[in-house]
């Protein structure tokens, strides 16, 4: 299994957005410590979501950066990325480490302790945690969790935990006191004016 990068580009797919300007922008700066995940919306067609994964999978290659697919499984097989992303609304982890097989990197949300240690005892390769704060980007989120929550679950578990929800390179140092590995961003890099500027502060904050 490839080491897991600390900083988690989540695509931003909304209309308006241009995610592969936006990943072509960070790759140079965070190169191998950037993971990115696939993000499609839900009314994304299977096709789109492949060619977007196929044509990300390209642009991560030179760089060693590692591309993961979230909630479609078979889109992350057939484009091969390697890996994928799961959270309560998809495949049970066990399940998602079946499909993808065991060299794969398997990423499960969780939010509290007790599903983290389930997660990870079903095969996950690392938890996305949160939302440590609220977001826009997302609706139908819990309360946020702060760094309390993150806190809670590092501590409950063995596997990377990466912060996730309105995170910005202000917040790392405290994240990473928390027990955070890593972080995943979607406004803190699409939205930002420069965002090969955001991805160096945020590398920076989680690798001093
Ligand atoms: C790193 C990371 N953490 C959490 C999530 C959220 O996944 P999920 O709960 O399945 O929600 P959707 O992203 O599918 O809407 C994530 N994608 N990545
Ligand atoms: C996709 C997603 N999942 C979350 C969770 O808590 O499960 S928060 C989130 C959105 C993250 O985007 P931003 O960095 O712009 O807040
Ligand atoms: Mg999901």
């Amino acid at each position: 299994m490839p080491s897991l990068g600390r900083l988690h580009l989540i695509t931003d797919t909304r209309p308006g957005r241009d995610p592969l300007a936006v990943l072509q922008a960070v790759l140079p700066v965070a190169r191998a410590e950037l993971v990115v995940q696939v993000r499609v919306e839900d009314a994304t067609t299977d096709r789109e979501a492949y060619d977007l994964t196929r044509r990300v999978v390209a642009l991560c290659q030179p760089y060693d950066v590692t591309c993961l697919v979230n909630d479609r499984l078979h889109v992350a097989l057939a484009a091969g990325a390697a890996g994928g992303h799961v959270g309560a609304d998809d495949l049970p982890v066990a399940a998602a480490r079946r499909v993808l097989g065991p060299a794969a990197v398997l990423g499960a949300t969780a939010r509290e302790p007790g599903s983290a240690v389930a997660a990870t005892t079903a095969g996950a390769s690392y938890l996305g945690v949160g939302p440590y704060r609220a977001t826009t980007t997302k609706d139908g989120l819990p309360p946020a969790i702060g760094a309390a929550g993150v806190q809670a679950v590092a501590g409950a578990v063995g596997v990377p935990v990466i912060a996730i929800g309105a995170v910005t390179a202000e917040h790392v140092p405290a994240l990473r006191a928390a027990g955070a590995y890593g972080v995943a961003v979607v406004g803190a890099l699409s939205g930002a004016t420069d965002p090969a500027r955001a991805a160096a502060a945020l590398i920076g904050a989680l690798t001093c």
